[in-house]
C-alpha cells in the first residue's frame, strides 16, 4: 500500500475527508461507515463492476446487506427515470436513515449517486469512489450533485456532501486515455483559477502528466482536490466564490447539450474555457498572451480548442443554453472570467457583438 494524502473538506471539527492513493478502497469503506448501517445501496458504471463486487463482499462480511446496481454508461445515468428506478431499490429494500450509498464510477455515477442519497428520506450518507481522472479531482468533491433534464444539464440537483471520498488512484490503469485527458480539463481549470503550480507541471511536462503511475499525475490530483476543498470549505452552496470552479462551464455545457451530451464534459469544458478567454479578451479584462496560454496548455495535454457544431445547430442554440446557465439571472449572462494578472472574476452582461464574437473564434469555418 502507497502513502496515502488525506485532504479535509470543510471546518476542522466537521466536514470529512478525501484520501488519496494507491488503497484498498472496500476496507476504507468499511472503516468510513458507522458501525449502525445495515443497508448499503452500491452503484456503479459497468467498468468498475469487478471493484463494486469487491465491495460488497467485503461489507457483506460484516453483516451489512448490499445491493448492487449498474447503472448506464455516461450521461444516460444522470436522468429523473434512472434516480426513480434507484429510489424503488430503495424504497422496496427498506432502506433507513442509518444506511447509505455508495458511487463507483465516474462523475456522472458520482453525481446520481450523491443526488440519489441526497434525496432519499431527505437524505443519507454517502461514501464516493471515483474512479475516473475527472471525478477524483472534481465531481466527487464538494457535494454539488445532479441530473439532467430535457431542457438542460444539471438543472436538478443539491447540494449533499458525501461522508467521505476514496481515491485509488490504481483505477487510472483501466480508464480509455480520452477519459483521462477529458479529464485533465478540469485539473487545468484549477490551474487558471488559482493554483498556477498546475499549470507549471503541466507545462513541464505534459506526458508526464497522463502517465497513470507518474508522481506528476499524483501532485496534480492532490493540488485540485485541495483547491476545490479550499473553495468548498469556504462557499458551499456557492454563493459567490464557488462559482469560480463553473470556469468554462457556461459554454461548455451548452457545448454538450446542443450536442446530446456525445461530447465529454472535459471536452467541452476545455472549448468553454476558450470561449470565455476569447470573450475577456473582447472585455480588454485578459491580453493575447493569456488566451495564447489557455491554447497551449489545453493543446499540450491534446485537449480540443477548436469547435465544429453539430449539423443545423449554431449559435443561436448555443446561446439559448447558455441562458439556462445556474449563474445567469434574469436576463443577464453571467461568466467567470481569469484576467490577465491571473484573478479570477465575473463578467456581467457582455454584448451580444462579443458573445457572437468569442464564438466564431472557437468555432471551425
Ligand atoms: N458534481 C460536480 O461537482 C461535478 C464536477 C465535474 C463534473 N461533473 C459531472 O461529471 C460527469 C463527467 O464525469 P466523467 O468525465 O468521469 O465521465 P463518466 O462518468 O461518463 O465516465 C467516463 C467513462 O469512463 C468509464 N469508466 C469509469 N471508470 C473507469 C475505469 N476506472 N476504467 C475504465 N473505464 C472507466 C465510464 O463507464 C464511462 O464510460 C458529467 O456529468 C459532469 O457534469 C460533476
Ligand atoms: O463544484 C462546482 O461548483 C463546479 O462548478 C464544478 C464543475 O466542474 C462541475 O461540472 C459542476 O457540476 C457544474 O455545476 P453546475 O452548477 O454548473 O451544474
Ligand atoms: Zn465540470
Amino acid at each position: 500500500m502507497s502513502q496515502i494524502d488525506t485532504i479535509h473538506v470543510g471546518p476542522p471539527d466537521a466536514g470529512y475527508d478525501v484520501l488519496v492513493g494507491q488503497q484498498d478502497v472496500a476496507a476504507g469503506i468499511d472503516s468510513l461507515l458507522p458501525p449502525s448501517v445495515h443497508r448499503v445501496l452500491i452503484v456503479h458504471a459497468a467498468a468498475v463492476q469487478p471493484l463494486a463486487q469487491r465491495i460488497a463482499d467485503v461489507l457483506a462480511q460484516r453483516d451489512v446487506q448490499t445491493y448492487l446496481e449498474v447503472l448506464p454508461d455516461g450521461e444516460a445515468a444522470k436522468t429523473v427515470e434512472v434516480a426513480a428506478h434507484l429510489w424503488s431499490v430503495l424504497g422496496q429494500a427498506g432502506f433507513t436513515r442509518t444506511d447509505a450509498v455508495v458511487g463507483v464510477g465516474g462523475g456522472a455515477v458520482t453525481d446520481l449517486a450523491g443526488f440519489v442519497a441526497g434525496t432519499w428520506l431527505r437524505g443519507v450518507p454517502v461514501v464516493q469512489v471515483p474512479t475516473t481522472l475527472l471525478a477524483m479531482v472534481d465531481a466527487a468533491v464538494g457535494g454539488k450533485t445532479g441530473i439532467n433534464t430535457g431542457e438542460g444539464k444539471n438543472l436538478v440537483g443539491s447540494f449533499h456532501e458525501p461522508a467521505g471520498v476514496l481515491v485509488d488512484l490504481s483505477s487510472l490503469r483501466t480508464l480509455p486515455r480520452a477519459d483521462l485527458i477529458a479529464g485533465m480539463a478540469e485539473v487545468v481549470k484549477g490551474g487558471f483559477i488559482g493554483e498556477p503550480r498546475i499549470l507549471e507541471l503541466l507545462r513541464d511536462d505534459p506526458q508526464a502528466a497522463l502517465e497513470p503511475d507518474s508522481p506528476v499525475l499524483r501532485e496534480l490530483v492532490v493540488r485540485k482536490i485541495a483547491l476545490k476543498a479550499r473553495v468548498v470549505t469556504a462557499d458551499l452552496k456557492e454563493a459567490s466564490l464557488r462559482e469560480i470552479l463553473n470556469y468554462g462551464h457556461t459554454f461548455g455545457h451548452a457545448v454538450e447539450q446542443v450536442n446530446g451530451y456525445r461530447r465529454r464534459h472535459g471536452e467541452a469544458v476545455a472549448l468553454g474555457m476558450i470561449y470565455v478567454a476569447e470573450l475577456a479578451r473582447r472585455a480588454g479584462l485578459l491580453d493575447d498572451a493569456g488566451v495564447a496560454d489557455h491554447r497551449a496548455v489545453l493543446t499540450a495535454i491534446g485537449l480540443p480548442t477548436t469547435y465544429t457544431p453539430p449539423p443545423g445547430q449554431g449559435w443561436d442554440e448555443h446561446l439559448a443554453a447558455m441562458r439556462r446557465d445556474k449563474k445567469t439571472r434574469g436576463a443577464l449572462l453571467r461568466f467567470v472570467v481569469v484576467d490577465s494578472a491571473g484573478e479570477p472574476g465575473r463578467l456581467e452582461g457582455p454584448s451580444e457583438e462579443d458573445l457572437r464574437a468569442a464564438y466564431d473564434a472557437v468555432v471551425t469555418p
